[in-house]
């Protein structure tokens, strides 16, 4: 079987009381959406903070293309090819679209911002950024201020923003939240396309869209994989009807 391009090893995490994460097993393969769904407080973001790095866990290991970067911070890993997308307030509204893709294709570190003018003339690094804004379709956009972008188009230059640092794997936590229905059948298609240039780990509340981009999905409850499968398997889980799919059926 073809190698896991992340891997998650037994994490887990507790705060105070609560068991956030309790023994994650889960990978993402090349070329896949792997959705994760569960209840509110299932531990969902936990765990996408767990594997980016931003949450520190009391056991297990992180691998990314057979590298372990378990001790490594958010930075690290996403240098190392972990692409998280989704934190809107991550973008600066006041500078242009492709001002925005050129911070991303640096690494965004803070020494950065003081040499702004001189990195707009450095020619690989704005056509990579250039080359990644065409990718999502904002290349027309590039010069616009990111404040006077719609929602949706925030969310593309936040995958064009994670393009750039070329990444090995996405991490998503909850794409189409606040999207209307234009929107969301839009970054849907558009993620359809993105998983074959790395493959997705998407937490999504949309279940129209889950079901209709995961490969497979694995079902969070109180912090813990109850089932992991194709949409049709987890359709047919017994027990994941019982925990989450039933409070739709009801
Ligand atoms: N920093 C924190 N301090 C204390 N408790 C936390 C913290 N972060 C998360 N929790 C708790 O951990 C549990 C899992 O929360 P988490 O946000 O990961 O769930 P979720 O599945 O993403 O929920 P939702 O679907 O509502 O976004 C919840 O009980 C939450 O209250």
């Amino acid at each position: 079987m073809t190698e896991p391009v992340l891997t998650i090893e037994g994490v887990s995490k507790r705060f105070g009381a609560v068991e956030a994460a309790r023994g994650v097993t889960l990978d993402l393969r090349p070329g896949e959406i792997h959705a994760l769904i569960g209840p509110n407080g299932a531990g969902k973001s936990t765990l996408i903070g767990l594997t980016a790095g931003t949450i520190a866990p009391d056991a297990g290991r992180v691998a990314l293309a057979g590298r372990d970067v378990t001790a490594l911070d958010a930075v690290g890993r996403a240098r190392s090819g972990l692409g998280r997308t989704f934190q809107i307030s991550s973008l600066a509204m006041e500078h242009s679209v492709l001002q925005n893709a050129v911070l991303g294709a640096l690494g965004r570190s803070g020494r950065v911002m003081r040499l702004f003018g001189n990195v707009m003339r450095d020619r690989d690094l704005t056509e990579r950024a250039a080359a990644a804004l065409e990718r999502v379709g904002l290349a027309d956009q590039a010069r616009r201020r990111v404040a006077d972008l719609s929602h949706g188009q925030r969310r593309q230059l936040e995958v064009a923003v994670a393009l750039t640092l070329e990444p090995k794997a996405f991490l998503m936590d909850e794409p189409m939240a606040g999207l209307g229905a234009e929107g969301t059948a839009s970054l849907t298609a558009f993620l359809d396309t993105l998983r074959g240039e790395a493959p997705i780990l998407l937490v999504e509340h949309d279940m129209d869209a889950v079901f209709a981009l995961a490969d497979r999905i694995s079902v969070l409850v109180y912090g813990q994989v109850i089932a992991t499968g194709t949409a049709d398997d987890i359709r047919r889980d017994p027990a994941v009807r019982e925990a989450y799919l039933g409070e739709d059926a009801a």
